[in-house]
C-alpha cells in the first residue's frame, strides 16, 4: 500500500515474475491511519458543504468484518476511537454553536437494510418493511421513516443507542 499516492499494488505470490496490479483510489488508509487522519483529510469538507446547504451521503460498503462499524461509530468512550459519525455531530453541533446569525434543524432518522429489506430502527414495531419513494422535487426518499428532531450531541447519541438496539446481528 502506498497511502502518499493513493495506490494499492497487488502481487501473486505464487508468480513472482508477473508485473504487478495497481490501483489508484482518491485516498488509501492503513494500519497507521487514525480516525482523526481519515475525518480531517476525506470528511471535514463535505460536513462543511451539508453546513452550507448541500446534500452529502457517507457510505459505508464492504464485506462482513471489513471494519465498517469501526470506521463509522468505533468507540464513542474514546476519543482517539470515535469513528466518522460521532465526529460529523461533534462537528455540525460546534459549528451551530458558534453561528449566531443562522438557525438549524437537525434531525436523525436510523434504517437498516437487511436481506434487501428496509427496517426503520427507531420505530419500536421495526419489523415493518418500509418503501423507498421518489419525488420530482425531493427526490429519492424512505417513505413513514421515523425523523426525530435532535438539539443536542446527546440526543443524537441516545437516537443512535436506540437504533442499534434493533439492528439485525448476523
Ligand atoms: N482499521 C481498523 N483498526 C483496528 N481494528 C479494526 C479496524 N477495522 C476493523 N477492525 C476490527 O475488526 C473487527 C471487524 O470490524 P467491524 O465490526 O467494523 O466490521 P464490519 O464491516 O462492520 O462487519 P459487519 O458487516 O459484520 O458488521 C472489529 O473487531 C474491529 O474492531
Amino acid at each position: 500500500m502506498r497511502p502518499q499516492r493513493g495506490q494499492i499494488e497487488l502481487k501473486n505470490p505464487k508468480e513472482q515474475d508477473e508485473p504487478t496490479k495497481d490501483f489508484t483510489f482518491d485516498a488509501i488508509y492503513d494500519e497507521n491511519s487514525t480516525q482523526s487522519d481519515l475525518y480531517e483529510e476525506t470528511f471535514r469538507d463535505l460536513v462543511d458543504s451539508v453546513l452550507n446547504g448541500y446534500n452529502a451521503t457517507i457510505f459505508a460498503y464492504g464485506q462482513t468484518g471489513t471494519g465498517k462499524t469501526h470506521t463509522m461509530e468505533g468507540k464513542s468512550e474514546d476519543p482517539e476511537q470515535r469513528g466518522v459519525i460521532y465526529k460529523c455531530i461533534d462537528h455540525i453541533f460546534e459549528h451551530m454553536a458558534a453561528s449566531h446569525n443562522q438557525e438549524y434543524l437537525v434531525r436523525a432518522s436510523y434504517l437498516e437494510i437487511y436481506q434487501e429489506e428496509l427496517r426503520d430502527l427507531l420505530e419500536a414495531e421495526s419489523n415493518k418493511r418500509l418503501e423507498i419513494k421518489e419525488r420530482p422535487d425531493g427526490g429519492v426518499y424512505v417513505k413513514d421513516l421515523t425523523s426525530k428532531l435532535t438539539r443536542s450531541v446527546a440526543e443524537i447519541q441516545e437516537v443512535m443507542v436506540r437504533g442499534n438496539a434493533h439492528r439485525s446481528v448476523g
